[in-house]
């Protein structure tokens, strides 16, 4: 069955009222030319390598200065790419034949060769590859788009992180077994069986972990995946070998029970972007809209696949799109949807996806193949959003542990920021009392290849020297020890209620999704006397079990069933030091001997937090057996004693 038209879907922005115009993809079309007008006031502002000339002589805006740029303007446009290429992780869309100067677009032949044989020699200088993404006609003669990716080194390539949602059924695990193993599906679970990880998922067909797929594309934009004709596996490190982009899926559940796992997967493994899958014929049901929720209250952009087009009525299609589009153009959204049909829009979809409002929707078939080079290609043209910097000082997320035979405790998670080395020792923690440990890297994997440096934006799996895996948990950091971290008891939020069946008010516990953190928290104080679905709060917050690593500005999911918040950490209440907790433990013990109303001076610990007397007690710090002694000042804690830290504060001393 072919594809809707854009008239038919008549996808429009938000801004626009409802006369249901049609926005094409092309309105979001680049109107500025070569580099962008690489020379713009951005940069003459900084004034690097105009030696004092003025603006005027270097004016890189009109389309014929890649025919045959003067010395000067070659270093100004070799600088501008260098940014653009840092900016994009590793990559940019370059268009040649389009001015910023208000003259006609396209070149003739012998400027467009002589301008690309400028832009190759650009590209030599960056050592970047060159790929031609589309040609075409415009009053002056031709424009091309080209795609320049930083070349990699053999055991390195770019990474982004596509986090797969949508309703039980709707097609995830077997776009995902299309994509990944290059068969097409028979539209009864063929494909999907390759992904299954679990003897239940096999038998109902429902995912229930957080599995990972990846994706690799080579120089020339083509897919690299080879499943191993015998057993159908990949070979992840002969993909990453070959690949300049690797794209990770990470495949959460549709199912509601599951809810929990894919907010984990949502918020721990820190996806760039969020493919929603909606089947065609069953339309905007179930959890679809609870994951877009998601994915918007965690600022992932989004992309719309609906599937199943091969056996959905034309009706029935177009009905799922309208919805779609009024979901995604409703106030709670905001989004502007545009539908992809050709190659064109592809391009111009991708380079605008992570900055516009845009969401991209694409219409295809698992089983006839229907638009999947489409899908492909935006992939493929898909950046990180995780700009990396060396001098960062290094952080890790733990999401998963594993003990492996031979090699010992192993944890997976996401490089956050700076760079992490062999044989690096980082600070691992926290535990229970908040404290970090030191600790050393003895090899460092990255989809399952060993490597010797990870960096910020990319996934990795570390052995560790001398320690158990029972004492690391998900949700622990590894961390530079110029960080100087400190765990966090309690800290302030702003939250949204987005769904909640009576009156949230203080002493209600739910779980806490916060980066790889899953922990249950409870509300100590507000802002308001109680809160209802839609309500805004500042909410002060306690785990129950452990003292977490946290940074202001993090973005929090709050949920208990079908309770459900979002928000933004905005304060950490700060646990004091580790010496000074246990100096305090040592003279609550002192006074117990001497009154007998222990309890009254636990309380009497806990002057900054007024409601906590009421609260369960169950921290890491209390009811351990420490030096073969009972320790008897069950229920205090580190952080017992709260000191605000200002907004930013976080890991510094
Ligand atoms: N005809 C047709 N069938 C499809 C298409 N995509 C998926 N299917 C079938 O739809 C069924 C459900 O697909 P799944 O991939 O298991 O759905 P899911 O979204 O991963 O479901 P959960 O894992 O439970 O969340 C399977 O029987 C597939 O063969 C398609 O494009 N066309």
């Amino acid at each position: 069955m072919a594809s809707a038209t854009a008239t038919e879907a008549a996808i429009c922005p938000a801004a626009i009222p409802a006369a249901e115009t049609i926005v094409p993809a092309c309105m979001f079309a680049p109107d500025r030319g070569c580099a962008e007008d690489p020379c713009g006031e951005e940069g003459f502002e900084d004034g690097q390598g105009t030696d004092g000339e003025s603006a005027d002589h270097l004016d890189l805006s009109n389309k014929l200065v890649l025919v045959s740029p003067t010395g000067e303007q070659y270093d100004s446009l070799l600088r501008h790419l260098r940014e653009r290429i840092d900016e994009g992780c590793g990559e940019t869309i370059y268009v040649v034949g389009m001015g910023s100067d208000g003259g006609d677009y396209g070149l003739d032949e012998k400027d467009m060769e002589a301008s690309v044989a400028t832009v190759r020699s650009l590209c030599e200088q960056i050592e970047a590859d060159l790929i031609l993404l589309r040609e075409r006609t415009d009053a002056g003669g031709k424009i091309r788009d080209y795609l320049i990716r930083r070349r990699v080194g053999e055991q390195d390539f770019l990474e982004v992180r596509v986090a797969v949602v949508g309703n039980v059924d709707a097609g995830k695990s077997t776009l995902l077994g299309v994509l990944t193993h290059g068969e097409l599906d028979n539209g009864r679970g063929f494909a999907r069986q390759k992904l299954f990880r679990h003897k239940h998922e096999m038998e109902s067909g429902r995912t229930s972990s957080v599995g990972n797929d990846i994706l690799g594309f080579d120089q020339d934009g083509e897919v690299v995946n080879k499943p191993d004709s015998h057993g159908g596996g990949l070979d992840w490190t002969k993909i990453c070998e070959k690949s300049s982009k690797v794209i990770t899926f990470i495949d959460l559940a549709g199912h509601e029970k599951y809810l929990k796992t894919t907010v984990f997967g949502m918020t721990g493994h820190l996806p760039d972007f969020c493919m929603l899958m909606v089947g065609s014929n069953a339309g905007i049901v179930g959890m679809t809209k609870e994951h877009l929720g998601l994915a918007l209250a965690l600022n992932v952009p989004v992309f719309v696949v609906v599937t199943k087009i091969d056996m959905c009525p034309a009706n029935i299609l177009q009905e799922t799109l309208k919805l779609l589009q009024r979901l995604l153009k409703s106030p709670g959204c905001r989004k502007i949807p545009v539908l992809v049909q050709n190659k064109d829009d592809v391009i111009v979809t991708a380079s605008n996806f992570s900055s516009e409002r845009m969401c991209p929707i694409f219409q295809i078939s698992n089983v006839t193949g229907e638009n999947m080079d489409l899908l492909k290609m935006f992939l493929n043209l898909l950046s990180s959003r995780t700009t990396f910097s060396n001098d960062e000082p290094a952080e890790f997320q733990i999401d998963d542990t594993y003990s492996v035979p031979g090699v010992g405790t192993v944890v997976s998670g996401t490089t956050l920021r700076g760079l992490i080395r062999l044989n690096d020792t980082l600070l691992l923690g926290p535990d229970p009392l908040g404290t970090f440990i030191p600790i050393a890297v003895k090899s460092i994997h990255r989809k399952r290849m060993p490597v010797r440096e990870v960096r910020g934006g990319q996934t990795a799996s570390f052995a560790l020297k001398k320690i158990k895996r029972s004492s690391i948990r998900k949700g622990m950091v590894m961390v530079s020890p110029k960080l100087m971290p400190q765990a966090t008891w309690e800290f302030e939020a702003e939250i949204l209620v987005l769904h909640h069946p009576t009156t949230i008010s203080p002493r209600y516990q739910a779980m806490v999704h916060c980066g790889s953190i899953r922990q249950t928290a409870t509300i100590l104080t507000m802002n308001k006397d109680c809160l209802r679905t839609g309500d805004k709060a500042s909410v002060h917050f306690r785990f129950i079990k452990t003292p977490e690593y946290l940074h202001c500005d993090q973005k929090l999911v709050f949920r208990e069933g079908r309770t459900k918040a979002v928000g933004t950490i905005t304060k950490l209440l700060q646990s004091v030091n580790t010496q000074a907790a246990k100096a305090q433990q040592s003279k609550t013990q002192a006074n117990k001997k001497t009154s007998k109303e222990g309890t009254a001076a636990t309380e009497e610990a806990r002057p900054s937090s007024p409601n906590t007397a009421q609260l369960p007690l169950k921290s890491g710090g209390g009811g351990r057996r420490r030096g073969g002694q009972r320790h008897r000042g069950k229920g205090l804690n580190t952080a017992t004693i709260s000191t605000v830290l200002p907004a930013g504060a976080a890991g510094t001393a």
